[in-house]
């Protein structure tokens, strides 16, 4: 891990104070479907932790609950003192909860720069009509923000990007933009759903180790949805594992991969698929 960080550390801008995660008992139900059902695990305060399964195991359907998308039918989500199943996505946003996308999802046309100032936008004190009168403050303002938008372009490795539409990025470039972007927030937990799919190897050795980097310099929790299982076992501090909506397996790394009901799980998956 640390051997393939060659990234930078980012500073954290401010000491962040990060609660854990508790999923309790959750439950989402579609029509007839149970998707998740009374799924528990808790996200230890800056670690990794991996959500895998299956095909159609819930993992979306987990993250789409974590950060507001989908309302739970049951059970509860809680961070630190906040209960997130009764709120809006950007209310779970502004707890400083990020999420980035399995597809693409920067504006094409805009440079990265300004994208990653979007994500900024939640830390912007300046209101629309300083910046519009081009205010000494606001300019100042710009500036710190321009600045942090570097430094964490440095530290994910597309610093000389910064000029160019996001759009004309190579596609691994722009996942490791979208995770720029969600870290211009400065996110108490992150949500990665599959930051790795459709990369090159070269381009997942580098987003793991990003990934690495963010944990150990921010000192942020992660939840990761991810199918590489190399990613998953060198990334991940704790796995909890879900087929078919249940919590079949829940622990460190190298117990979950060897637990009977998970390798029955995959193995089903492969005579199947
Ligand atoms: N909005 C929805 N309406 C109805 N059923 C849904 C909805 N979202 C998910 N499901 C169903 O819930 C189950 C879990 O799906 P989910 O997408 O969470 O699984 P997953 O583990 O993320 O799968 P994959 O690895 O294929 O992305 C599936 O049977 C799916 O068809």
């Amino acid at each position: 891990m640390t051997e393939d960080h060659t990234a930078a550390d980012v500073p954290p801008q401010e000491e962040v104070d990060v609660p854990a995660l508790e999923v309790r008992e959750l439950t989402v139900r579609f029509a007839g479907l149970t998707a998740l059902d009374a799924v528990s695990f808790t996200v230890g305060p800056g670690t990794v932790h991996a959500v895998i399964g299956p095909n159609g195991a819930g993992k979306s359907t987990c993250f789409n609950v974590l950060s507001g998308v989908y309302r739970a039918t049951g059970g509860s989500v809680r961070f630190g003192e906040h209960e997130l199943t009764a709120m809006p996505p950007h209310r779970i946003a502004d707890l400083g909860v990020a999420r980035i996308f399995q597809n693409l999802a920067l504006p094409p046309r805009a440079t990265v720069a300004d994208s990653l100032m979007l994500g900024r936008h939640r830390l912007t004190r300046t209101g629309f009509l300083a910046a519009g009168l081009r205010l000494p403050s606001a300019a100042r303002e710009e500036r710190v923000h321009r600045e942090r938008v570097r430094e964490i372009a440095a530290f994910v490795g597309i610093e000389h990007q910064l000029h160019a539409p996001a759009g004309s990025l190579p596609y691994g470039q722009q996942k490791l933009a979208e995770l720029a972007r969600a870290l211009c927030m400065e996110p108490r937990l992150l949500l990665l759903d599959e930051p790795v799919a459709g990369m090159t190897a070269d381009e997942r050795r580098r987003t793991a180790a990003v990934i690495a980097g963010v944990r150990d310099s921010l000192g942020i929790s992660i939840v990761l949805v991810e199918h590489d299982m190399g990613v998953v076992m060198r990334l991940a501090d704790a796995v909890t594992v879900l087929d078919f909506g249940r919590r079949i397996a829940d622990g460190a790394p190298a117990a979950v991969q060897n637990d009977p009901a998970v390798v029955r799980a995959y193995l089903g998956e492969e005579a199947t698929s």
